[in-house]
């Protein structure tokens, strides 16, 4: 387990820059958890806080119950070697194979040559590499350098991987395959993997839990379906937004939507499923029972890994009373519901 508590970071100098301002995170073993955050939001000081890459200004480290804000430099050598990480830009070695580079940090520990003949074998065929372990990384893909520096992390059998903006500089498709890869990882040797980027399509893709960080504070955290579904801060409003269509069409904004119900108007509601609830037929539901219409506007349905979560804009007719007997029969189902306004009846 990975526990923040209280953690701050002011960078020094004349002028201070307050990057981490009181961060308490909990993230649990096995999980993926994604940190999203705009640029300068503090998402790379806090990932390199959790291996003490960047010492906290206050606050506590914990993993698995040991203080690293606690150890002495040797003692931290000792413990990141259970914390691999990958960056942005691969960080590999120009002048090195792949190979070598994979066999650099079991060089350093003195693991004899058989030993990391064997290691590197693995870990190639895991990456799916084993062609290519006499290339140099020039001579490499994004995607392909990224799956080496992915190798190098693991090399020492880590339980935790940090992921720094790891698939920032690559294209959709292989964005795509890395994540896959890092999901394999995480099933297969059970590694918790925290992953920072400033894109939710990463997160939704891959991630179990996530939190939103602005100005150096957590504005919100939740487990990713919730948080698609059911965004509380602006900020996780913004980014889900980026993925994935949570407004009001403009053509009904257009007809003018009012806060009061009125014998002219329809009342206008967002319907939020998850899970097992999408497959509910609750608009066929409502005209049955209170034997009024119900026009579907606009739907979405998507998933996060294998669960399925959508959002239903409906405007349910009729007078004002059935209006908000059906409002109040919705809500006591299993499934989000609000009232967006009303909206002219003629429309
Ligand atoms: N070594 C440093 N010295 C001074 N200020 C720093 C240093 N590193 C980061 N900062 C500042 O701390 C704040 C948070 O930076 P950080 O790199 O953690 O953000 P980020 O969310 O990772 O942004 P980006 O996605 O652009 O990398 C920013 O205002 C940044 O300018």
């Amino acid at each position: 387990m990975i526990k923040l508590e209280n953690i701050t970071k002011t960078y020094g100098g004349k002028a201070q820059v307050h990057a981490l301002k009181g961060i308490n995170l909990t993230i649990q073993d096995g999980e993926i958890f994604g940190i999203i955050g705009k640029s300068g939001a503090g998402k790379s000081t806090l990932v390199r806080c959790i291996n003490m890459l960047e010492k906290p200004t206050s606050g506590n480290v914990m993993i698995d119950d040991k203080m690293m804000t606690h150890m002495t430099d040797s003692q931290l050598r000792a413990e990141r070697k259970n914390i691999g990480m990958i960056f942005q830009h691969f960080n590999l070695l120009s002048s090195r194979t792949v190979f070598d580079n994979i066999a650099f940090p079991l060089e350093l520990i003195g693991a004899s040559k058989d030993g990391i003949k064997k290691k590197v074998a693995d870990l190639l065929e895991l990456v799916g590499l084993t062609d290519r372990q006499f290339n140099y990384p020039s001579q490499l893909s994004g995607g392909q350098k990224q799956r080496v520096g992915i190798a190098r992390a693991l090399a020492s059998d880590p339980n935790i991987l940090l992921c720094d903006e790891a698939t920032s500089a690559l294209d959709p498709q292989t964005t795509k395959s890395i994540l896959s890869l890092l999901k394999d990882i995480n099933k297969r040797l059970n590694i918790t993997i925290v992953i920072i980027t400033h894109e939710m399509a990463v997160i939704k893709e891959i991630c179990n839990r996530v939190a939103v960080i602005e100005g150096g504070i957590i504005k919100e955290e939740g487990r990713v379906v919730d948080v698609f579904t059911n965004p509380q801060s602006q900020t996780m409003k913004d980014f889900v937004k980026s993925v994935i269509n949570i407004e009001l069409p403009k053509g009904i904004t257009m007809l003018g939507v009012t806060d009061q119900p009125a014998p002219d108007r329809n009342m206008l509601v967002r319907l939020r499923f998850k899970g097992a609830a999408t497959n509910d037929p609750v608009v066929a539901a409502v005209v049955r029972k209170f034997n009024t219409n119900v026009s579907v506007l606009y739907g979405n349905i998507d998933y996060i890994q294998d669960e399925p979560f959508g959002y239903l804009i409906i405007v349910i007719m009729g007078d004002m009373e059935t209006q908000a007997k059906a409002f109040a029969y919705i809500k006591e189902l299993p499934i989000g519901s609000e009232v967006l306004g009303y909206v002219p009846r003629n429309h």
